[in-house]
């Protein structure tokens, strides 16, 4: 059994690099042969039926999952956001933001980090405020800023715009656009929308039997209109893959 290892970041290494992945529950295999490489400014979108072992995955790369066979190489620690912005209920919304400044690097500055990484994401106003007064839209973006003050070189989202209305979801996508276009890190996106693989993504993945079974590069120039007849035929190539026929 290896667990997942974090090397200090450097600009020349992929965010993650997974080789022959295995894990099992309960001794049922989940991820069975995982290979997988993420390099540093490229935005992966990961797919697959309910139940096929997507956050499984990305729980291995963020360190949270426990044992596993084969190598997990990250470079730097990876940072999460869920569907769920999981804010503090009883810490005003900056102090959650700080909550993501790692322990090393805590100190009197990380106010100040927290206020920009809000100002980041369009929630500088809502600072003093307490996360239960936030819509659904500026909770994810609170999540968001809590993830960029840790400085990733991979953020893993798992879902994190599936229970946001489809206009909030839109202007989350620019503003996920906008962070990776300034910070360059890599992305792991966990969605169920093929739309919002193919809006997001460079490259999709389906997972499926515990395996990476499908690989699609979704080479569109940015930025990307939904409605062009290129996203369409590439959605329903995902689509196809998923075992879902139209
Ligand atoms: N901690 C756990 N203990 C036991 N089984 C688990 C655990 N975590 C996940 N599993 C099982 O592993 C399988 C994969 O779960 P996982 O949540 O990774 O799937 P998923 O592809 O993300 O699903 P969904 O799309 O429904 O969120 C499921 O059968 C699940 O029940």
């Amino acid at each position: 059994m290896t667990s997942t290892l974090t090397l200090p970041a450097s600009p020349t290494t992929p965010a993650a690099r997974i080789t022959g992945l295995r894990k099992s529950f309960d001794g049922r295999a989940v991820l069975d042969g995982v290979d997988l490489e993420i390099p540093r400014g490229e935005i992966v979108a990961l797919l697959g039926r309910s139940g096929s072992g997507k956050s499984t995955l990305l729980r291995v790369l963020a360190g949270l999952s426990g044992e596993h066979t084969g190598q997990v190489v990250t470079d730097g620690r990876p940072t999460v956001a869920f569907q769920e912005p999981r804010l503090v209920p009883w810490l005003d919304v900056a102090t959650n933001v700080e909550l993501g400044v790692p322990d090393r690097r805590r100190g009197a500055g990380r106010h100040a980090k927290a206020v920009r990484a809000l100002d980041e994401v369009g929630l500088g106003h809502r600072r003093d405020a307490w996360p239960l007064t936030l819509s659904g839209g500026e909770a994810q973006r609170a999540a968001i800023a809590r993830a960029l003050v840790a400085e990733p070189t991979l953020l893993l989202l798992d879902e994190p715009f599936g229970a946001l209305d489809a206009l909030t979801r839109l202007s989350m996508h620019q503003l996920l656009l906008r962070l990776f276009g300034e910070h360059g890190f890599g992305v792991l996106l966990v969605t169920h929308d093929v739309t919002e693989a193919v809006a997001l993504a460079d490259r999709a993945l389906v997972l499926d039997g515990g395996r990476i079974a499908h690989e699609v590069s979704i080479d569109l120039p940015r930025p990307r209109r939904h409605a062009t007849a290129a996203a369409a035929e590439h959605a329903a190539r995902l689509l196809d893959l998923l075992g879902v026929h139209t």
